[in-house]
């Protein structure tokens, strides 16, 4: 295990391993929260990131979770109707949510029917909708909901959601979800949570696996300062949670030009 100030590194031999842990580490959370009556607030992301959680629906770890306490959201989705290939909820359903018992009035996809504005004014007045009725609380501190964990996947240009380098939304402060219409990476429109509300999160496990993102890491996590001007900043980098826990998990192939100290 490696360490960057207040985040957690945690590097696996093989992604086999990384899947294991990822999954004992995210229904060790889910008990933790559920055990006590709460429900979990969970935001999943497109991308490799699903294939990982593959451990998670499989024995042992699909028996010990409370999957009827789930409440499962999306930071980033593509503006395409939910049964398109490119849909981050289709491809969540394939991999995961068809495997486990999550109730369907627990799973928030966004309105595949709205243009991107739309669907995002959308999404955030159901965000906002929750925090009304108690399933999502808000940070005393910066007013941003807060979700118990979010799931994450990251580009090779370090981007995570769809937060991408060197784009004006990344520097949105008071919107809780936004939309993209020129994204660098296809297809073009999305929705996308903030900065302020991925700072906000209880938890974030972000999950690095293949040599393409070796990059990309070595910025994020090496003892390179030069970048250190918030403008050349990878979007990765600007994750600096309110109050929360941040969690890496990496392969070896992902932190292959990472030195450790
Ligand atoms: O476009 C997206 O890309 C990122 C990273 O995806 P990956 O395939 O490189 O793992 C993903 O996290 C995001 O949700 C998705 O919309």
């Amino acid at each position: 295990m490696a360490s960057k100030e207040d985040q957690k590194v945690l590097i696996f031999d093989t992604e086999e391993e990384l899947s294991i842990s990822l999954a004992e580490y995210t229904a060790k959370l889910s008990n933790k929260i559920t055990s006590h009556g709460a429900t979990f607030t969970v935001v999943l992301s497109g991308g490799t990131l699903i294939d990982s959680l593959r451990k998670l629906v499989g024995s042992p770890y699909v028996d010990s979770v409370d999957w009827a306490k789930w409440h499962v959201f999306w930071v980033d989705e593509r503006v395409v109707p939910k049964d398109h290939p490119d849909s981050n909820y289709k491809l969540a359903l394939d991999g995961f949510l068809s495997k486990v018992p999550i109730p369907a009035d627990q799973v928030y996809a966004i309105n595949d029917t709205l243009p991107p504005e739309g669907a995002a004014d959308d999404y955030e007045a159901c965000l906002k909708y929750l925090v009304r009725t108690g399933i999502l609380n808000v940070s005393a501190t910066s007013g941003f909901p807060i979700f118990d964990l979010m799931l994450l996947g990251m580009g090779p240009d370090g981007h995570i959601a769809s937060l991408f380098p060197g784009h004006p939304l990344l520097n949105e402060k008071e919107r809780w979800v936004t939309y993209i219409k020129d994204s660098p990476k296809p297809p073009p429109q999305r929705i996308t949570f903030t900065f302020p509300v991925i700072n906000a999160s209880a938890n974030i496990f972000l999950v690095v696996n293949g040599a393409e993102l070796a990059d990309a890491v070595k910025k994020a996590l090496g003892h390179d300062h030069n970048n250190s001007e918030s403008g050349a900043l990878l979007p990765v980098q600007r994750v600096s949670l309110e109050n929360g826990e941040f969690t890496w998990f990496a392969d070896k192939d992902a932190t292959s030009k990472l030195e450790i100290k």
